[in-house]
């Protein structure tokens, strides 16, 4: 019996598994110790188990991140970002960035800078939300529009008076400019910087961009029309609509802009404006009068009648558009003007278009950089800050910006160099890409235009200040036609160097010179090399040579011919003759009647004749390299110590 008793006594099995400690020498089970050994075994157990179940959930987070299951960042991307900044914003490794890159086939390394769109499909790869934001909205580490939009203020309009040429856009902008009790308030000194603002009686403020008015000048109309919220048509009633009224249309109406007509020169006898009205409306063009919603004001800009009508004009169309901009914020906006001048440097004229820019603040305009060191407006004065529609000239920046090109606030040196590195870098790859595909000589160009091979005139494009540059630029793009085309392959503002020469020669363009000279380096390489520089000072011979190139044929043309330079080293006021340049002949020679160009750091002062070429009290018929003489110019005398003259003659020169 004692047998299957002894089976059912409590726990058999673990008896099995019981430590031989656990049982007595007789063989029999101490009770007690087994039940603490089931203690201890039933800790070890649960200790596995926890063991397991930490392991299970590691297990189950490392299957999380494997998947991908992640927090989401929203990455603010600005115009340009180098590659470890994007690494940072996204809270990733910089080596996987550069990775994810290769993988896209963009090579780059971890301080190279990377395009908006380049970093927004690294974003978007790395399972991140992008948000594209410009320059001035990161550096001040904003995160949305709305906050920028919070802080919005009623802004001045910024006007654009476009219209044919002889209508009367100069005089209506001058007499505008003169309403200006600000302007009178500062004693009336106006200085021309590509833009001004008016503040009219009741305070309020409109802003007008300077443009020159001839049809060549249709660049800087359209860049006009980009920056402007409003064009101002101005259309004189005895002409009516012109070709250059059309096009100014065309422009307002593709860049988005309302517009307003000034029907200008109503002093003149006989004018009809219901004809005026009509050739408008043939443009599609409907003023108020005939049912359309196109403000038509008459004026006359000679004797200043409704000009207060034509600004209430304005100021109606600017509620309309409710043009406001937070003054509250880094400055950001558009170069107008740029040039380089001798005393302060590069100089530009921005329109700050939001925030406000302040002296002392670091900017990038286009490819350059550097720290506002002065700001003066339109009447001179300096300035502390500007806000929005405010157009300001700034010193400091390293180099002349294009104009066009918007500028932005940065906070630090490094932000400013990255940005200004990139838009370089990207400006570089342009240039490459226009200047890689033609090949040959100018002689060689001209043959196959003329035999109907070549397709394409290229050229080099440097002027005196960037509105002629870019005049040129469009006149010449103009002069394309389907068989051959015109290609500008670089256009810019100064004297000629040997880079251009450089790129002419790479690619057979003929340079253009708008009165601006070639340097002694540049000079010398373009007659080493067979590169043609054309000198001008009309736009109009421009387009004429071009077009003759295009056709394949020149026709004789008077060349010049290089005689020499003479520097002035002194400057004497002579009774009845009036100024003469004391001068030593540095190059080449100089000739009694020759042409003369009075050069001011490269840039073309005056060109006329030589009146006078002497040497101690004698008319001379030529003077030397090395030597000393007198001269004096016909009908001109601001000439200065250290200006050059450079003295031609000209020939004509076959037909190529
Ligand atoms: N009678 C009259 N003549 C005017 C008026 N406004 C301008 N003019 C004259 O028209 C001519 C051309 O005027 P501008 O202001 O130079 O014309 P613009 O459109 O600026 O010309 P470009 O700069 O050459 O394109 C000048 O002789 C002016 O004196 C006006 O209201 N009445």
């Amino acid at each position: 019996m004692g047998g299957p008793l002894a089976a059912k006594k409590p726990m058999p099995v673990p008896v099995k598994k019981t430590p031989v400690t656990d049982r007595r020498r007789d063989g029999r089970i101490d009770v007690a110790a087994a039940i603490e050994g089931e203690d201890e075994r039933s800790r070890s157990m649960a200790s596995v188990r926890r063991a397991r179940e930490r392991e299970r959930r590691q297990q189950e987070l490392q299957r999380l991140r494997n998947d991908g299951v992640k927090v989401v960042r929203e990455v603010v991307v600005p115009e340009a970002i180098t590659v470890q900044e994007l690494a940072n914003r996204m809270a990733a490794r910089g080596g996987e960035v550069v990775k994810a890159l290769f993988r896209m086939g963009v090579m780059a390394t971890l301080t190279q800078t990377i395009d908006a769109d380049t970093a927004e499909l690294v974003v978007n790869e790395f399972g991140h939300r992008v948000k594209r934001v410009s320059e001035a909205d990161v550096e001040q580490g904003l995160t949305g529009t709305a906050d920028i939009d919070t802080d919005l203020q009623v802004r001045a309009p910024v006007v654009t008076i476009m219209g044919h040429v002889d209508h009367g856009k100069t005089s209506l902008l001058d007499a505008l400019r003169k309403t200006d009790v600000a302007a009178r308030e500062a004693g009336g000194i106006t200085q021309h910087i590509g833009a001004y603002q008016v503040t009219i009686a009741g305070g309020q403020k409109i802003t007008f961009l300077d443009t020159p008015g001839h049809e060549a000048f249709t660049a800087m109309r359209a860049r006009g029309a980009s920056v402007t919220d409003m064009v101002v048509l101005v259309v004189a009633a005895d002409d009516g609509v012109m070709p250059q009224t059309i096009e100014a249309i065309h422009h307002a109406k593709a860049a988005n802009v309302p517009l307003i007509v000034a029907v200008n020169k109503i002093d003149k006898q006989g004018v009809n404006l219901d004809r005026v009205r009509q050739e408008l409306l043939q443009h599609e063009i409907v003023v108020e009068s005939l049912g359309g919603d196109t403000q038509e004001i008459q004026v006359s800009a000679l004797k200043g009648t409704n000009l207060d009508k034509l600004q209430e004009a304005i100021l109606l169309q600017a509620e309309v558009l409710d043009l406001k901009a937070n003054p509250d914020r880094a400055a950001e906006g558009t170069v107008i003007e740029s040039k380089l001048d001798k005393g302060r440097g590069p100089v530009a004229t921005v329109l700050v278009q939001k925030g406000t820019l302040r002296q002392g603040d670091l900017v990038v305009a286009g490819a350059e950089w550097g720290r506002v060191r002065a700001m003066l407006d339109d009447k001179g004065r300096q300035v502390k800050e500007a806000g929005p529609s405010l157009p300001v000239e700034i010193l400091g920046l390293s180099g002349v910006p294009t104009a066009g090109e918007t500028f932005v606030a940065v906070e630090n040196e490094s932000r400013a160099r990255e940005i200004s590195e990139y838009r370089q870098r990207v400006a570089r790859d342009k240039q490459a890409a226009a200047a890689g595909a033609a090949r040959g000589t100018l002689a060689d160009m001209m043959a196959r235009v003329a035999a109907g091979v070549q397709k394409e005139v290229a050229v080099v494009v440097k002027a005196d200040v960037q509105g002629s540059a870019e005049a040129l630029v469009v006149t010449l793009n103009k002069l394309s036609r389907d068989e051959v085309k015109v290609r500008v392959l670089h256009s810019g503002v100064g004297q000629i160097t040997e880079s251009d020469i450089q790129l002419a020669k790479a690619s057979n363009a003929v340079v253009v010179a708008f009165n601006v000279r070639a340097t002694t380096q540049a000079r010398e390489m373009a007659n080493r090399d067979g590169v043609d520089i054309r000198y001008y000072s009309i736009i109009y011979q421009v387009s004429d040579d071009v077009q003759a190139m295009v056709r394949g044929k020149l026709a004789p043309i008077q060349r010049e011919k290089f005689l020499g330079y003479a520097q002035i080293l002194q400057v004497f006021e002579v009774k009845r003759l009036g100024k003469i340049a004391g001068c030593r002949v540095t190059e080449g020679v100089v000739r009694r009647g020759c042409g003369v160009r009075l050069l001011r750091d490269g840039v073309v002062i005056h060109q006329g004749e030589l009146a006078t070429l002497r040497r101690f009290k004698d008319d001379v018929k030529e003077v030397t390299n090395g030597y000393d003489c007198g001269m004096s110019f016909a009908n001109y005398d601001d000439i200065r110590v250290d200006d050059q003259i450079e003295c031609y003659e000209t020939e004509t020169v076959a037909a190529v």
